[in-house]
């Protein structure tokens, strides 16, 4: 296999991108050269840096296969041996990047951490980069039907949502249709940041609403650098989760690109029975329990929480909810201390959409334990 080296930063800018999606913008790759190359002299101006020597290179370049761009998944080859030896650390040339800090009173600062008190993106981030993401977003007020992003376009901004209603609008056959809508929290806009690639979906706003912006530099600076370092340690961990095992090395990596991580306590609820679901979970470690009040049994004596089943490293939970669109059927608690990999609604649906067959096998699974529990599955289908 022919192989080229690419060096760290422009490799962090080709992220996602295949040979395809070059060949449809080929502009992209002399852009992203000019910045790479811009940057790199401007480093050198500060003395910091050198032109890479081919030793240097030869530590910090990545190979790749004349057909992809995206790593290769040859694991004997050598060629992975050297993209493994890829270091985020490394790679400082973002460091050089203005600052952007848009002031706020205390009064916005105190929504804007609220709005982002959930955002999955922002969960591995340390204290110090979260706080410069703060720093970087400015509000935006949005007027009934305008559209925030639209399909096709290139990305400009990364959004959080503080409060409004907002369709997504994908075009299928030419033809534009809602599938799915974001109630008064989540965030938007991702894709085209993280994969250089066209906004895949029009974003719409229902009513008068507000949002929170972050500026594609930033973006980049900030989450798509943090990425890598997600991919490094979640990597190995996906590879194993017997559900993620049908997708592709691609696809797995564009999973860890959006999961957030969680910790939770001994005896901690995760999820509670009747909730409205946003998310899904893979435990990390530890273990959890899950346990249901059966309807079969409602307003009999005695109808306490019984344990139905434990999840532990590899497995997960939370899915149902979302295969079925229905309220959360149990509640899931930590059972000592617990790290759960955490996937919200929208990525589920589209990175997982191939996975819900395989997850709707489980519906007879649980129907079965119900069955055996409480004599009927009923809690399943109402
Ligand atoms: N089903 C979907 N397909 C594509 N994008 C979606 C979907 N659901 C939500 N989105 C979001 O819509 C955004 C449109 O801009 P981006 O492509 O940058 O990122 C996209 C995602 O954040």
């Amino acid at each position: 296999m022919m192989s080229i080296e690419i060096p760290v930063g422009l490799k962090d800018m080709l992220q996602g991108y295949t040979v395809e999606v070059l060949r449809r913008r080929p502009t992209d790759l002399v852009e992203f050269a000019i910045q790479y190359f811009t940057r790199l002299q401007e480093s050198r101006k500060h003395d910091k840096h050198a032109i890479d020597s081919p030793v240097n290179s030869a530590r910090k370049g990545v190979a790749f296969d004349s057909n992809s761009f995206e790593s290769d998944e040859d694991e004997d080859s050598d060629d992975y041996m050297c993209a493994e030896a890829y270091n985020p650390d490394d790679d400082e040339d973002d460091d050089f990047e203005p600052r952007v800090v848009h002031p706020k009173s205390d009064e916005q600062r105190r929504r804007l951490q609220d709005a982002c008190r959930d955002i999955l993106l922002f969960k591995t981030l340390d204290q110090e980069q979260f706080s410069e993401v703060l720093d970087g977003m400015f509000e935006v007020l949005v007027k009934p039907q305008e559209h925030i992003i639209d399909q096709g376009d290139d990305g400009d901004n990364f959004y959080v949502i503080e409060r409004g209603v907002y369709d997504i609008v994908v075009l299928i056959d030419g033809v534009g249709k809602c599938v799915g809508k974001y109630d008064n929290k989540g965030s938007f806009g991702e894709l085209a940041l993280m994969y250089n690639t066209p906004r895949a979906a029009t974003i719409m706003a229902n009513q008068e609403g507000a949002l929170w912006g972050l500026d594609r530099a930033t973006f980049h600076r900030l989450i798509v650098k943090n990425n890598a370092k997600k991919r490094k340690m979640y990597e190995a961990f996906i590879e194993c989760v017997p559900l993620l095992k049908s997708l592709e090395l691609s696809e797995r990596m564009k999973i860890v690109d959006v999961v957030g991580m969680r910790v939770f306590r001994d005896g901690e609820c995760i999820l509670t029975q009747g909730d409205k679901a946003d998310c899904f979970y893979i435990v990390e470690s530890g273990e959890v329990k899950i346990m249901i009040i059966s309807k079969t049994k409602a307003g009999q004596q005695g109808n306490a929480e019984v344990e139905i089943a434990r999840c532990s490293r590899g497995q997960y939970f939370g899915e149902l909810a979302l295969v079925t669109n229905k309220p959360r059927a149990a509640s899931v608690y930590a059972v000592g201390v617990t790290k759960c990999l955490v996937i919200d609604i929208q990525a589920f649906e589209r990175l997982l959409g191939s996975c819900k067959e395989i997850m709707k096998r489980n519906i007879s699974q649980y129907e079965n334990q119900l069955v055996a529990l409480f004599g009927s599955s009923v809690d399943l289908k109402h």
